[in-house]
């Protein structure tokens, strides 16, 4: 099957969900296959797209089959929960994430819909690209997408050049973001050309680049992303985008992704472990996005997560507080994260070397950079005012 993950071996389990959830075996049971080959629950508004490999009617027994994946997907809450008819605003809500999906099911200009309008930016921001999500599904299904991939240059590795960019310079390793815009700040480069910016970063040392995609809100671009690997950076690359659908994924490979972000206040845990499941079978790294204690509890209670970005800007609000990636590592959550060897990058609001050397203090050994490096005249010199060399009496 096409898409499908390598050495699992499918768990099968019996249910028998509620009439609300479920319309019966003489109603409509609401169940297809999803570009990856997994059957999606979908369609109604009260049944929740959660993957599982196989849905049968055993209309005898007046039951419905699922198969999942893996035990570590058969056996999550969610699936227990969605499996009892709650719906992923639901299931989502009660990890506490506060960011609703749509749902939308065709173009429609208006947002405004069964859940009113959005309370904020970043559920405006996730509900349009619900439907730049359905028009991607039309342009590249995943047979067009695994064929560019094989064609897209190979991956790099992300979270290597991390740690050799720490153990060679004692610096946190720079992700040197490149951003023409922000839903918060506007504009912050007019005269904007990616390329040059990404060589100018690459020759200043940055270890990694971002790149934003999201052309609505960032003024980024997929083409960007594809021209930075075409130039000849050899740096790996970050695709900045928010990520909701799987496709996404394989269509960040396809442009020569080499990491991509899960961001934790919009994407439950379920969502998280299956993702990530395809970006190791892809070979890119995931960074996994917090912004509070909870999103990093539950992130730190999924396994094998490598990469975990601490973002110091409240993505709902804006409000920026680097003391966030402080608090955030303190105690036995910092303890649990070295023991493990998790990268931790602060992100965001990071302006002076003062600023590094406070994170660098809280225990992150990368940091992701955009606006105080992209809005001076050159960016790549920008990047030794950023960082001061450590214990240098010469
Ligand atoms: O420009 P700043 O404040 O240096 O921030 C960079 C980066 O952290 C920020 O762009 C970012 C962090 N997480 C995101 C998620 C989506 C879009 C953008 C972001």
């Amino acid at each position: 099957m096409e898409g499908a993950l390598v050495g699992s071996s499918p768990r099968v389990r019996v249910s028998t969900p509620s009439a609300s959830s479920f319309a019966g075996c003489k109603g409509n049971l609401r169940f297809s296959r999803d570009r990856a080959g997994f059957v999606v629950g979908g369609g109604s508004r009260r049944s929740t797209p959660l993957r599982c490999e196989r849905a049968e009617k055993d209309c005898s027994n007046e039951r419905i089959v699922l198969s999942y994946k893996n035990d570590d997907i058969a056996n999550s809450v969610e699936v227990k929960q969605w499996e009892s008819g709650k719906s992923l605003n639901e299931i989502a809500a009660n990890q506490g994430i506060r960011i609703r999906r749509s749902y939308r099911t065709n173009n429609s200009e208006s947002l405004e819909g069964e859940h009113g309008s959005p309370r904020n930016i970043l559920e405006k921001i996730i509900w349009d690209k619900e439907v730049e999500v359905l028009q991607l599904k039309e342009r590249k299904p995943l047979t067009v997408l695994n064929q560019l991939i094989k064609e897209a240059p190979l991956v790099r590795d992300f979270v290597g050049a991390l740690k050799a960019s720490y153990e060679r310079t004692g610096l946190p390793a720079l992700i040197a973001e490149v951003k023409k815009a922000s839903p918060s700040k506007g504009v912050l480069r007019e005269n904007f050309d990616p390329v040059q910016i990404a060589q100018a970063y690459e020759k200043y040392g940055a270890a990694c680049l971002s790149i934003l995609t999201d052309e609505k809100y960032f003024q980024g671009s997929f083409e960007n992303l594809e021209a930075v690997r075409k130039a000849g950076i050899k740096c790996p690359l970050l695709c900045k985008e928010f990520i909701i659908d799987s496709l996404q994924i394989y269509y960040a490979r396809s442009k020569g992704a080499d990491a991509i972000l899960l961001i934790a206040g919009v994407l439950p845990d379920i969502d998280i472990k299956y993702m990530t499941m395809i970006c190791r079978e892809l070979g890119l790294a995931a960074l996994v996005e917090v912004h509070n204690e909870r999103e990093m509890d539950r992130v730190l209670g999924i396994n094998g997560i490598q990469l975990i970005g601490i973002n110091n800007r409240g993505l709902e609000t804006f409000e920026v507080g680097i003391s966030n990636t402080k608090k955030l590592l303190e105690g036995e959550r910092g303890e649990i994260i070295r023991q493990r060897g998790i990268i931790v990058v602060g992100e965001s609001g990071l302006f002076t070397p003062e600023d590094i050397s406070y994170v660098q203090d809280a225990g992150v050994r990368a940091v992701l950079v955009g606006e105080s490096l992209v809005k001076q005249c050159d960016p790549g010199r920008a990047i030794s005012g950023l960082f001061v060399v450590q214990n240098s009496n010469t």
